[in-house]
């Protein structure tokens, strides 16, 4: 099979023009960030939020054209939308800080019952790591039938995707006959994230401009099969992304996770008022490394106690309990596996395990 390269795609779409200035794609700076891997190829549109839903017949017409390219695997492009990419419209001032215009909800929640998305207020605070191992603890989770869920785990951290690590995946998602990109099947587990498709070092490009439509095409352009439930890993903080992705996707439940040296009430104020703001449920404020086990199978405090139920009984949401301060979940996640997989006995596992049977309970509750 020939080898795709960077300058036989570039030379594809040197003749698409931007619809506003007819000046052509390339030369004007909008084809940001090829990333190629063994047939897959990747790349940004960077665009003013203003024009970006006039691109996104430019955005098709490039996926045509890489993948019709010999040596081609799959082609995924993204429009991002950034306050300082070129715009031709006159009203670009009047929409600074807006979220983009209004796209609407994909169809794939049709066959998906349940989404729980998991927020922190900042970054850092352990959310990939309960987002994983919830994910995995539901998946282990007989129903009242006694069959096991379909649950499906969608990394919505464009920024810093942290699937690939967490879950050791090296190889690129394969493509359907409809040209859907498959989701990677782990630990039974129907799981996708941006970086399967983008290398860790182009992670830097998404890093800054405000990343539009990345998700929603996660959502159309992967199948999706039917799920019980999806667990969605939002983007750490509470900026316009964030908002964009609670009032595009129908999410079930919310929950939040801090860390007692996190505890500031404003941030996880503002997960908990962007939430509020799209009438989203939330289950609950998870304190992540709440305690650790000492030498005797005592509860240490390393970083004091009651932080987390403090701040529960002041925004009125409800506490869901403390996360252990485990190296089991550190070693599973160096590893590559969720902790259940990985260490089945640990106390790091009995809790998600509970973790997992209160999440579905309340979802229960929530769908009565
Ligand atoms: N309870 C825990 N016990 C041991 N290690 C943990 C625990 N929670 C998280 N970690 C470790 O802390 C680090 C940060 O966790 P993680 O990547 O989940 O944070 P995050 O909030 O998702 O970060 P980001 O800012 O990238 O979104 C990881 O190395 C993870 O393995």
């Amino acid at each position: 099979m020939s080898i795709i390269d960077e300058k036989t795609i570039i030379e594809a779409l040197s003749s698409l023009k931007h619809p506003q200035t007819g000046q052509d794609i390339v030369s004007g700076d909008i084809v940001q960030g090829i990333t190629i891997r063994d047939g897959n190829v990747g790349f940004l549109l960077a665009v003013h939020p203003d024009i970006a839903e006039a691109f996104e017949s430019v955005r098709l017409a490039c996926e045509e054209r890489v993948r019709a390219l010999p040596g081609v695997l799959s082609a995924t492009v993204v429009l991002t939308a950034h306050q300082s990419a070129p715009s031709m419209s006159s009203s670009s001032s009047s929409s600074k800080g807006k979220p983009p215009p209004d796209e609407t909800i994909p169809d794939v929640f049709n066959r998906i019952k349940s989404v729980i998305a998991v927020a922190s207020g900042k970054g850092g605070v352990g959310k990939s790591t309960v987002a994983v191992n919830l994910a995995a603890a539901l998946a282990q989770l007989p129903m009242e039938d006694g069959k096991l869920p379909k649950i499906g785990l969608l990394d919505a951290d464009i920024y810093g995707p942290s699937l690939p690590k967490l879950l050791n995946v090296i190889d690129k998602p394969e493509v359907d006959e409809t040209k859907k990109i498959c989701p990677v099947e782990r630990f039974g587990m129907q799981t996708m994230s941006i970086g399967y498709m983008v290398q860790e070092a182009q992670a830097m490009v998404w890093r800054g401009p405000m990343v539009q439509g990345a998700l929603l095409q996660m959502l159309n352009d992967v199948a999706w099969p039917e799920l019980d439930i999806l667990v969605l890993d939002l983007p750490p903080g509470t900026g316009d992304i964030q908002l964009t992705i609670a009032q595009k996707i129908p999410v079930t439940a919310a929950i939040v996770v801090t860390t007692p040296q996190n505890l500031a009430l404003a941030d996880v104020r503002r997960s908990i008022n962007m939430f509020e703001k799209t009438k989203t449920p939330i289950l609950g404020i998870l304190e992540n490394m709440a305690w650790m086990s000492g030498p005797n199978g005592e509860r240490l405090h390393p970083f004091g106690t009651g932080g987390g139920e403090r701040i529960a009984a002041e925004t009125l949401i409800p506490y869901l309990g403390g996360l252990v301060l485990d190296p089991a979940l550190q070693e599973a996640a160096d590893a590559g596996y969720p902790v259940n997989i990985l260490a089945p006995d640990s106390i790091a596992t009995k809790i998600f395990t509970n973790f997992a049977q209160t999440v579905r309970d309340e979802l229960n509750n929530l769908s009565k």
